[in-house]
């Protein structure tokens, strides 16, 4: 007897708010909570498929908020998922691209929802589906961004005591470019050569800024700057990557393949910094990445600041990546005052280690779910800081 073909069922959103363990200071937003959009798949055989959408600083990073993620996921994409074959993910991402133009987040968390399904109804993990992982754990850095250098410091020299992380990015382009500068500097003396420092100025700085900016921080020993002009501004990259030895990172300025090719192709950036989320979902994260590879830029796998969801996800996809010259920044779960996982992702020896599959080898904790869902009716307070 033929078995019949295994059926999308029905697609759930809840929108969780999560405290952060510290105010987080970036130049557009301080976050004290983040709000992670969750993403459940029902099969008609039973099996389930879980997925995360998330963005930084509600409407202040880029042009999806939480509230918009849900909503595209549950007027468009829901209903023209809904009946089709689980299995054929390929149809289904060929389909979201098709009806829903931009909101890429929103897409990665439902691919991601039917990547994971998919590999737990063959009993494997996310990363076979992706020709298998070639590591079992990724350097992996943190964020400094108390808003205070004496507080940065003290967080910086107690990662390296502990062995977590060895990698530090530095959130600046909200005070001036010398105070900043003089910020960066300070770090960097403290933490000496046992620690590599790079910096992420979400897009803040003009490129006149940037020219006086990289200067001193190359100067200061800072390794690499993360975008630091307006996403659309890929002259100012280009000439930003080409006029200074420390390396220059595109983030922002990388939606989906279409912008790997060209950034590439002008030479606007030394290192990708690859989001799952930014880009569309692991399939197009993957294209993005093989683009930047070609190209002989720099990999670097980057983070919306998701829960142990969407991190163990992105985990399965970098594990098949050969090299990644800048490690990866998927701490997310770390900056949360609670880990939504039955079992929270492992951060060891300046690591973080791939989950076990099958599927994206994460099980949610039923009560966190109903204590953080923002529909739960509870109000969620941010803890006391910056
Ligand atoms: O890269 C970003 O802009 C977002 C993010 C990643 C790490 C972090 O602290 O914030
Ligand atoms: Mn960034």
């Amino acid at each position: 007897m033929v078995s019949p073909v295994t059926k999308i069922d029905q697609i759930e959103t809840v929108i969780l708010d999560i405290p952060t363990i510290r105010g987080h200071v970036l130049s557009m937003a301080t976050m004290r909570v983040q709000a992670a959009v969750l993403v459940r798949v029902r099969f008609s055989d039973g099996s389930e498929g879980i997925g995360e959408g998330t963005t930084i600083g509600g409407l202040s990073y880029g042009p999806e908020s939480p509230e918009s993620i849900r909503s595209a996921i549950d007027t468009y994409i829901a209903p023209a998922v809904t009946g089709r074959d689980a299995d054929d993910v390929n149809g289904a991402i060929q389909l979201m691209d098709k009806l829903v133009k931009g909101n890429r987040i929103a897409r990665a968390a439902v691919e991601i929802a039917l990547w994971d399904g998919l590999a737990k109804r063959l009993g494997v993990p996310v990363s076979q589906l992706f020709g298998g992982a070639v590591h079992d754990r990724l350097p992996v850095a943190w964020t400094l961004a108390s808003g205070n250098s004496d507080t940065d410091i003290a967080e910086a020299l107690e990662m390296i005591e502990t062995r977590r992380h060895n990698i530090f990015k530095l959130k600046i382009g909200k005070r001036a470019v010398a105070e900043d500068v003089a910020h960066v500097a300070r770090i960097k003396r403290a933490v000496g050569d046992a620690a590599s420092v790079r910096v992420d100025v979400n897009t803040a700085w003009s490129l006149q800024d940037a020219r006086w900016g990289l200067k001193g921080l190359q100067d200061a020993g800072c390794e690499l700057v993360e975008q630091p002009v307006p996403a659309r501004q890929r002259r100012a990259m280009a000439e930003l990557a080409q006029g200074y030895e420390i390396a220059v990172m595109a983030d922002e300025s990388l939606n989906g393949p279409e912008d790997a090719l060209e950034v590439a192709s002008a030479r606007a950036a030394d290192v990708f910094a690859v989001k799952v989320a930014q880009s569309g979902g692991l399939k197009r994260a993957s294209e993005v990445i093989a683009i930047g590879q070609s190209s002989g830029l720099g990999l670097y796998a980057g983070t919306m600041l998701e829960t142990g969801l969407g991190t163990a996800a992105a985990l399965h996809l970098f594990a098949t990546v050969e090299t990644l010259r800048w490690g990866t920044e998927l701490f997310g779960p770390l900056l949360l005052t609670a880990d939504i996982l039955a079992e929270p992702i492992v951060y060891r020896d300046f690591c973080v280690e791939i989950p076990q599959g099958p599927g994206i080898g994460a099980t949610l904790d039923p009560d966190k779910i109903d204590f953080y869902r923002r529909d739960g009716g509870r109000t969620v307070k941010a803890v006391a800081g910056e």
